[in-house]
């Protein structure tokens, strides 16, 4: 079954406790933090207090996606705050193999994020190590903004590459996830989708993620 990780980009910062017990009550799998540095991407958002802020307050696995540079300086703090999945973009590693190591050497599971105009081929050889690849459908740096469908072609490449060298990968999606985009991500191959505005906005928190994860 398709998992839905509700991105708290998304909800209330002043009332993060309930927002995080929110998305976990309407039956999310995850929950999706957005780092974000104002170098990488044009945002500043939140660092490993977060993290430890709201991890007494779900059961869920926290799902943390680095939008920073030299991800290898903060990946030990994210993991010692809480996180259990840390992907860092594949863009900011020149010795991305390491830092794949370095993160399940803190003890995460490991995920890998491609921009949407970066090929699949950049993360070919190390798809045997990671657990998870994460597709952008945006460019990253904001919630809210519309998905990008060239990329769907991207999710049918890595589903492609994973039944030959992982068949248990982790396939996520982030980036503009509503009830139409979403069905198209999953008949791709996507087997985890983030989704931010169409969750913590909707009128009905868990008709919003049934209706996602189809
Ligand atoms: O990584 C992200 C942006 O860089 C967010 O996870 C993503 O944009 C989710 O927000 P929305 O569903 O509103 O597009
Ligand atoms: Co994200």
């Amino acid at each position: 079954m398709t998992k839905i990780a509700p991105s708290i980009l998304a909800a209330d910062f002043s009332r993060l406790q309930d927002e995080v017990e929110r998305a976990e009550a309407a039956g999310a799998d995850f929950i999706h933090v957005d780092v974000m540095d104002g170098h990488f991407v044009p945002n500043i958002t939140m660092g490993p207090n977060v993290v430890e802020a709201i991890q007494p307050h779900t059961s869920l696995p926290l799902d943390v996606h680095l939008m920073i540079e030299n991800p290898d300086q903060y990946i030990p703090a994210f993991r010692q705050a809480g996180a259990s999945i840390i992907s860092v973009h594949a863009e900011t590693c020149p010795h991305l193999h390491r830092t794949i190591s370095l993160i399940h050497a803190e003890g995460a599971k490991s995920g890998v994020v491609l921009n949407p105009h970066t090929p699949v081929d950049m993360i070919k050889h190390v798809i045997a190590d990671v657990d998870l690849v994460l597709l952008m459908t945006v460019n990253p740096g904001f919630g809210g903004q519309s998905f990008i469908p060239e990329a769907v072609e991207k999710i049918r490449e890595v589903a492609h590459l994973a039944a030959e060298k992982n068949p248990e990968l982790l396939i996520e999606i982030d980036g503009g996830i509503n009830e139409e985009t979403a069905a198209a991500c999953r008949d791709a191959g996507a087997n985890v989708l983030v989704a931010g505005s169409s969750i913590y906005k909707a009128e009905n928190m868990a008709e919003a993620v049934k209706s996602i994860r189809g």
